[in-house]
């Protein structure tokens, strides 16, 4: 179990995170939020690679203001950074090897074991050999889901790790995670309401550095129950709308003349909820 409390961050006169309470169990766990609700910096956090202002985190019993605590939590946890920086001339292989190096992993026979099973379980094994500059978008973001599974972690920490892939990679990415979360605690930040629908059990919306919900992805839906709209007309009044490929409007706020209520989605609650639509 994970606690989060009272977690402060700010930069400058800027709050990243402003007094945010979170417990994360088993289960992946969907984080949600406009540009600069702060997602990045709590999981910058909870990976220990970024202390925050005040507050605290109980990761398992550990403390990671505590420095040897720190160390044990890192040993439990792999993280997705949103921006993983690569050494383009190492080849798939190396690279992970290289992480699995200062994640301690000293026996090479079974380092080298667990490189191809994490390159396996992301589908790269045909890649292993190829210099990270050559790989496409998607099979580098891959590449960063493997060197985070890791040692098993129990904690699997993923800051927007569906940018950049395809929508087959997307699927066998939801697929293999939906399986790791069965056992272990994954929190994932998303700009992707599908994802958050397909895949997670639980979502958090933060907003200027607070949690604005928590629930599951039909409960977040619910918030737009009875605010979604069909019909042949554009409505008059500005409302968020958009024209569907049926050539039909749908509206989020009030109805247009002549409108048919239809079921809300994951979007439509989000969108409702941050107070976008009219
Ligand atoms: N290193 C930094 N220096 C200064 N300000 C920062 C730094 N990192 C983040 N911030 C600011 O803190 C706030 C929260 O940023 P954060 O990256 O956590 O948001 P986010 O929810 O991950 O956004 P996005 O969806 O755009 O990735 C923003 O106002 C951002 O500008």
């Amino acid at each position: 179990m994970i606690r989060i409390k009272d977690l402060t961050k700010t930069y400058g006169r800027r709050a990243a995170l402003d007094g945010l309470t979170l417990t994360l169990g088993v289960g992946v766990t969907g984080l949600l939020g406009p540009n600069g609700a702060g997602k990045t910096t709590l999981l910058r956090c909870l990976a220990t690679t970024l202390a925050p202002d005040g507050g605290r985190i109980d990761a398992y019993g550990l403390d990671p203001s505590h420095p040897v605590q720190r160390t044990a939590l890192r040993r439990r946890l792999g993280y997705l950074p949103q921006d993983p920086g690569f050494y383009p001339h190492f080849t798939a292989f190396d690279l992970v090897d290289y992480v699995a190096v200062l994640k301690e992993l000293t026996d090479a026979r079974q380092r080298h074991a667990e490189v191809r099973r994490v390159l396996a379980e992301v589908g790269l094994t045909d890649r292993a050999g190829t210099k990270v500059r050559r790989l496409s978008g998607g099979m580098r973001q891959r590449l960063a889901l493997a060197q985070a599974l890791l040692g098993d972690p129990d904690l699997l920490i993923l800051d927007e790790p569906t940018v950049g892939l395809d929508p087959e990679q997307r699927m066998s990415f939801r697929a293999l995670v939906s399986r790791l979360g069965e056992s272990r605690t994954v929190v994932l930040s998303t700009h992707q309401t599908e994802d958050v629908a397909a895949l997670c059990e639980r979502v958090v919306v933060l907003r200027q550095g607070g949690v604005v919900f928590d629930g599951t992805p039909g409960a977040l839906a619910a918030v737009a129950e009875g605010r979604v709209w069909l019909s042949d007309a554009a409505p008059e009044v500005s409302t968020l709308f958009w024209r569907t490929a049926d050539g039909r409007y749908r509206t989020l706020g009030e109805p247009p003349p002549a409108a048919n209520p239809a079921a809300p989605g994951v979007e439509d609650g989000y969108l409702m909820l941050l107070g976008e639509a009219a």
